[in-house]
């Protein structure tokens, strides 16, 4: 059902687009059904559960009717006695049947439902962390993120009770409809004719004035967005003594805000007289007809008669208004299905769910060499970024490359980790092409310090070991102290156990760096890639980072895209990249003798700072 939250303020509560029900699109929705295949019996014997709660429910009319043609003596149904006692004998039995297969058909839909739903999310989750990196640079992940969760959960809802809801409404609908002929053929023709128009009419009333509330909402999600940035922004917004301008701002959303819910409350307002008027206007008809028949003795419609018949009618009446709703609903779901099925579609990179299967099969001894390298972001194809890059590392080289921003150093380091393919050319690892090795065999032996170190919200103890999942603890504070990170991590009243993150203590920059490079050193990779940070650090972090560094380094194949050059005179080759190109490759002393290099440029602009 859709949760409407008026004025909630949640733009992220938009409703989801809703799809044309085509041959197509219900095939789609059957693939995603065959989830439901593992727990099949549940959902059958569910729909045989639901049919029988939604016959056994359009008795109750009956009952009502025979009850009070009971109470004047006289009999309602041949098979049933003008005795009320026994009529609310069999009623109880028919209710306890009903509460009896409810029970079961709500447990057993919500199992199935919440089964494979876990199922889907889990092949969804599975599929979109496998997918290449291309997938992502095309995406927003946080808009990702929320637009799966909302259709997970549309789907989620369909299978739980909208479909369940459709069915139950339609034999209600149906059945009532035969139920009421039997009463009588006037009064249903009657109600058939002008019900049908009554709720159309209010369906799409109701419609529009949702429209209008959603309006609302999305300008006061806007007002709350203006609230926000400038609270984040306190300090650019004082600084510009600006405050004046975003109070107008946000003033004027908010008065939009009230002048579109006021014209909402009008329309509400206007939707409230019309379903009094006539929608219990038509009832009332009904109710004045039918008792002007109830009036005349000698045609046989009793008084128990007229009330199974109102009875009915409401039954009929809430179908009809409930179905659109819900087929709306089905619509949503259809389309929610098409967006998870076309991720589910995409080609996943070739990592296996299992981790046994992702161990190591190949080892790689740390020779590295990029043969003509072209490339160019499969999204932006028309710009290439490496243009012809040639070099090799043997096995335990240090390699620096450096460059102006945007020249494409970290774009070679995406290559070395496979994130993305070259166009031309190839990259071996010990003489032999990347495709020769499992992807995972590369990955497993090559590790990257980023630049920006990214810890997860667990413990430290957590993230270094993400390094190499299963290590033990002592692995982990030997690492630690090889990265001159265990002063820093033992001097928290928890150690190891600290949690990081949002909840957890902040970590500097520096620490976060050691962190990365503790995670680095237990991965034991035979590849190194080093992103230095641009953000420079006081000395004495810099000192304790750049110490844990050459343990790091130490015996393996390091690439480090460098930003301070001093870094770096050490290095065995120096690899200078600009616009994409290699413009130079030696050793500091040699580059510095190439007077109209840019290495040499480069180094003296950072001496003059
Ligand atoms: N995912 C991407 N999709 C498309 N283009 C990209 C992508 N990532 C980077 N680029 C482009 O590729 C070029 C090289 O970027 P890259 O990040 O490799 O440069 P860099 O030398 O590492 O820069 P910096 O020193 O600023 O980190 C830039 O023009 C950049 O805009």
């Amino acid at each position: 059902m859709a949760r409407q939250r008026l004025n909630s303020g949640n733009a992220a509560e938009k409703e989801l687009p809703k799809v044309k029900l085509n041959r197509q699109s219900l095939h789609n929705i059957g693939k995603l059904l065959s989830y439901i295949k593992p727990y099949r019996a549940k959902f059958i014997g569910g729909l045989i559960f639901l049919v029988l709660s939604s016959l056994t429910g359009l008795a109750f009319p009956g009952f009502f009717g025979a009850l009070i043609d009971a109470s004047t003596g006289k009999q309602r149904y041949g098979f049933m006695p003008a005795n009320l006692t026994t009529i609310g004998e069999v009623a109880i039995a028919v209710l306890f049947v009903q509460a009896f297969v409810s029970y079961f058909r709500i447990t057993w839909f919500v199992q199935v439902a919440e089964k494979s739903l876990a199922d889907i999310r889990r092949d969804t989750y599975f599929k979109l962390i496998t997918l290449p990196m291309n997938f992502f640079s095309n995406r927003r992940v946080g808009e990702l993120n929320s637009r799966i969760s909302a259709d997970l959960s549309q789907i989620q809802d369909t299978l739980t009770t909208t479909i369940a809801e459709a069915i139950r409404q339609i034999i209600i609908l149906v059945g009532g409809i035969i139920l009421l002929m039997v009463v009588s053929i006037k009064l249903t023709f009657a109600l058939l004719i002008v019900l049908p128009f009554l709720i159309a009419t209010a369906v799409f009333f109701g419609k529009f004035i949702r429209k209008i509330s959603r309006q609302a909402q999305d300008k006061l999600a806007d007002s709350n967005t203006i609230v926000e940035e400038t609270l984040q922004g306190i300090a650019n917004v004082k600084a510009f003594v600006n405050e004046a301008f975003e109070a107008g701002r946000y003033d004027k959303n908010l008065r939009d805000v009230v002048s579109l819910a006021i014209k909402g409350a009008k329309y509400r307002g206007l939707f409230g007289a019309f379903i009094v008027f006539c929608l219990f206007g038509t009832i009332f008809g009904e109710i004045w007809y039918g008792s002007y028949l109830v009036s005349i003795h000698d045609n046989g419609f009793t008084f128990g008669k007229l009330t199974t018949f109102i009875v009915y009618a409401a039954f009929i009446s809430a179908a009809m208004g409930s179905l659109p709703d819900l087929y709306a609903n089905i619509q949503k779901a259809v389309g929610s299905s098409e967006r998870v099925l076309e991720i589910l579609a995409e080609n996943g990179e070739d990592v296996s769910i299992n981790a046994e299967e992702n161990v190591v099969k190949q080892q790689i001894k740390g020779n590295l060499s990029f043969n003509n390298v072209n490339f160019s972001y499969p999204s932006r194809p028309e710009i290439t970024v490496l243009k012809d890059v040639s070099f090799s590392a043997a096995a335990g080289q240090k390699i620096a490359i450096v460059g102006p921003s945007g020249s494409g150093k970290s774009t070679m380091a995406a290559l070395i980790l496979q994130f993305y393919y070259p166009q031309d050319g190839s990259i071996l690892f010990d003489g032999k092409p990347a495709n020769e090795f499992a992807l995972t065999d590369i990955r497993n032996q090559v590790a990257i310090v980023p630049q920006d170190v990214l810890l997860f919200g667990g413990s430290i103890l957590e993230n270094i070991a993400y390094g190499k999942l299963g290590s033990s603890r002592e692995e982990v504070i030997e690492a630690a102290q090889k990265a001159n990170a265990h002063s820093f991590i033992n001097n928290f009243p928890e150690g190891y156990d600290t949690l990081v993150g949002e909840r957890g203590v902040k970590l500097s920059g520096g620490q976060r760096q050691r962190v990365a490079i503790a995670r680095a050193l237990l991965r034991n990779p035979a590849i190194l890639i080093l992103d230095e940070a641009t953000s420079s650090l006081d000395s004495e972090s810099e000192r304790l980072v750049q110490e844990a560094l050459e343990v790091l380094m130490k015996d393996r194949t390091s690439i480090i895209i460098a930003h301070r050059l001093s870094t770096i005179r050490e290095a065995d080759k120096i690899i200078v990249l600009d616009k994409g190109t290699i413009t130079e490759a030696g050793s500091h002393a040699e580059l510095m003798h190439n007077e109209t290099g840019l290495y040499r440029y480069l180094s003296q602009l950072q001496l003059e700072v």
